[in-house]
């Protein structure tokens, strides 16, 4: 799928902005702080109606404005899917082919998106909130069940801290919701830890050739799922939800001393491994890059496999950090076939190759002009 075109009103820094792009590498070119990240993350906000770097969604609109607005034509399977998303002080707004969905969790998923910015780096070297939130955001843009699942998990969560607080300010004395809560919540953890477990096996199914590629052949890359519960093989739903409730049970009066949930999706987290070695403690540098890079590029493969059409891909300040090596592994595996958008504020440093082919935008003050056009 690609961007044909996109329109922001009021978004960040632009004011009203319309531009075309084409199905190739779609390169944005300016100085600091003129609005080139802005540009990235609305296309990413279009897609998953969030942001990828605040979870303040007014940040978005323009200062002097009361809401923002992004329109974008995105071409898909043969056709043309218009989608509109508007921001305002009340909420969001979301519409599909001019039709407003009703939930935000099945309006994401119609475009695709993977962003690889300099903090995607925390992804390795970060705490494990950032690896549930890629996990989460991933699996989301291809099961709108999963986010369904996900909001459900969250809500159970905070009713059952809550009544774990109450236990513990013995507030309450009866226990009855607690088992009611516990039962919903394990059935749910379960649901969501089958769907990550696949997510992971096929992560690292499509990782591991990209990460000994760039590698040069010297290193394989693994993926451990940690969970608070003993992972079972088979994956089955029954078993994996009575393997909770015995987790629960045997945990019990230390949660109600502590007033909180201390098993379940929200503390699981993933470890990455290179040639056998935890990446996060013993990894160099430049293996946590490559580790990065490989899992942002084998979730092009993922979402191509999940669902036959290759992702939009966002490279926002990354591309001149890479070496000659990495750039060229990067647009090999991206040739011909994923709309790319790249942000740099000097084309120094970027491949050769890729400037050949793309198309060369310039960003002044929140607004974008395309170079061809100019001249
Ligand atoms: N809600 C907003 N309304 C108006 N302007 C905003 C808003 N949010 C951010 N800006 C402005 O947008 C500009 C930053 O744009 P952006 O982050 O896209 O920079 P950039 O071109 O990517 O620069 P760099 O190369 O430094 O990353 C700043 O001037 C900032 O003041």
């Amino acid at each position: 799928m690609f961007i044909k075109e996109l329109k922001l009103t009021h978004y960040r820094n632009y004011e009203t902005q319309t531009v075309q792009f084409e199905n190739k590498v779609n390169v944005i070119l300016g100085e600091n702080a003129q609005g080139k990240t802005n540009m990235m993350e609305a296309i990413y906000v279009l897609a998953m109606a969030k942001s990828h770097r605040t979870s303040n969604d007014k940040d978005l609109i323009r200062w002097d404005q009361e809401y923002a607005k992004i329109e974008g034509r995105i071409q898909k399977h043969n056709s043309t899917v218009p989608m509109q998303l508007v921001i305002s002080k009340k909420g969001k707004k979301a519409k599909v082919n001019h039709i407003e969905q009703q939930k935000l969790s099945q309006y994401v998923g119609a475009m695709n998106v993977i962003m690889f910015a300099p903090e995607d780096l925390n992804l390795v070297k970060g705490n494990p909130q950032v690896r549930r939130k890629f996990i989460d955001m991933e699996i989301g843009q291809v099961s709108a069940v999963y986010l369904h699942e996900l909001s459900r998990y969250q809500k159970l969560l905070q009713q059952r801290n809550h009544y774990l607080k109450g236990l513990q300010t013995k507030r309450q004395t009866d226990r009855t919701m607690l088992e009611v809560l516990t039962s919903q919540l394990s059935e749910t953890a379960g649901k969501l830890l089958i769907k990550r477990m696949q997510f992971v096996a096929q992560l690292e199914k499509w990782a591991q050739p990209i990460h000994f590629g760039i590698s040069r052949g010297l290193e394989t890359l693994t993926i451990q799922y940690k969970s608070s519960i003993e992972v079972l093989e088979e994956q089955d739903l029954s078993k994996i939800i009575a393997a909770y409730l015995e987790k629960f049970d045997k945990i019990k009066e230390k949660e109600i001393e502590r007033g909180v949930t201390l098993a379940g999706p929200h503390r699981d987290d993933l470890v990455f491994f290179v040639n056998g070695r935890d990446v996060q403690t013993f990894g160099s540098q430049g293996q946590q890059r490559t580790t990065a890079l490989s899992l942002k590029l084998a979730e092009i493969d993922l979402i191509y496999d999940e669902i036959g059409e290759y992702p939009i891909l966002l490279l926002d300040d990354v591309l001149s950090e890479l070496d000659d090596f990495r750039q060229s592994h990067l647009l090999n595996t991206i040739q011909g076939k994923v709309q790319t958008f790249v942000t740099t504020t000097s084309v120094e440093g970027i491949d050769h190759q890729t400037l050949k082919d793309a198309a060369t935008y310039y960003v002044v003050n929140g607004s974008l002009a395309n170079m061809e056009e100019q001249e």
